[in-house]
């Protein structure tokens, strides 16, 4: 099954909805962006989801911040996952004492062997968020980027695509390019805030691609 990320929540209704409806991980900005939330914001959004047994993986995405202050956050919310979506090296994710997402971002110039060079460099087991380069933004812009690059990335790699996916578009992605994830932030949002009804249909897009992918390969058989 295809995992699933839904970034940059910010309130308590959102995270129990992706919780319900069996979502994979919930990403918390602590980076700078309109999505940001302090460490302590954090702990009461998330304070319910921990006492689940069944629940998301918690998310912490940060730029270029200090590997400390990094493990410090991790430590006092409960991440569960770093999310890297700056320019932080593989030295940077040596120091991190939880696993890893690291986003690479890619415009329409970058090689696919070049993408495969920044993915060794950084941790071939961590998962890779390959995201979508725009000028003044580390992430969170809407946009998308070229998808054909993905057939030319190691299938062996933990791929989670993001940059620009809809309720729309998801289910072609999925179909095309079999992701190990998908990632999405602004395609779930309506006027600046998560919307329930786009997050409802995001995941059931997801699912669909995922249920006709399984009978494609039960078909083969
Ligand atoms: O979402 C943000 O505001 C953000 C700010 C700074 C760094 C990273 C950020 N988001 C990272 C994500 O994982 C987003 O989900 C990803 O970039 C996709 O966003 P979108 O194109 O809006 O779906």
């Amino acid at each position: 099954m295809t995992r699933i990320k839904i970034c940059g929540i910010t309130d308590v209704e959102t995270a129990s909805l992706c919780m319900r409806l069996g979502v994979d991980f919930i990403g918390l900005v602590f980076a700078d962006s309109r999505r940001r939330i302090t460490p302590e914001q954090a702990v009461e959004l998330t304070r319910t989801i921990l006492t689940q047994a069944k629940r998301p993986k918690i998310a912490g995405v940060f730029v270029n911040e200090t590997a400390g202050k990094v493990n410090h956050t991790a430590e006092a919310c409960h991440l569960d996952v770093i999310q890297l979506s700056g320019d932080e090296d593989g030295d940077y994710c040596g120091r991190i004492t939880r696993p890893i997402i690291r986003a690479t971002r890619i415009d329409q110039t970058s090689a696919a062997e070049e993408i495969q060079c920044r993915i060794a460099a950084t941790g071939a087991r961590d998962i890779h968020l390959i995201d979508r380069h725009s000028p003044g933004s580390f992430g969170g812009s809407g946009q998308k980027f070229d998808w054909a690059i993905l057939e030319n990335l190691s299938p062996a790699l933990k791929i989670m695509v993001a940059g620009g996916l809809t309720p729309e578009n998801v289910e072609e992605l999925i179909l095309r390019y079999h992701p190990w994830g998908v990632d999405v932030s602004s395609g779930v949002e309506s006027h600046g805030r998560k919307d329930p009804a786009k997050i409802m249909a995001f995941i059931r897009a997801v699912r669909q691609a995922d249920a006709k992918l399984k009978g494609v390969t039960n078909a083969a058989r």
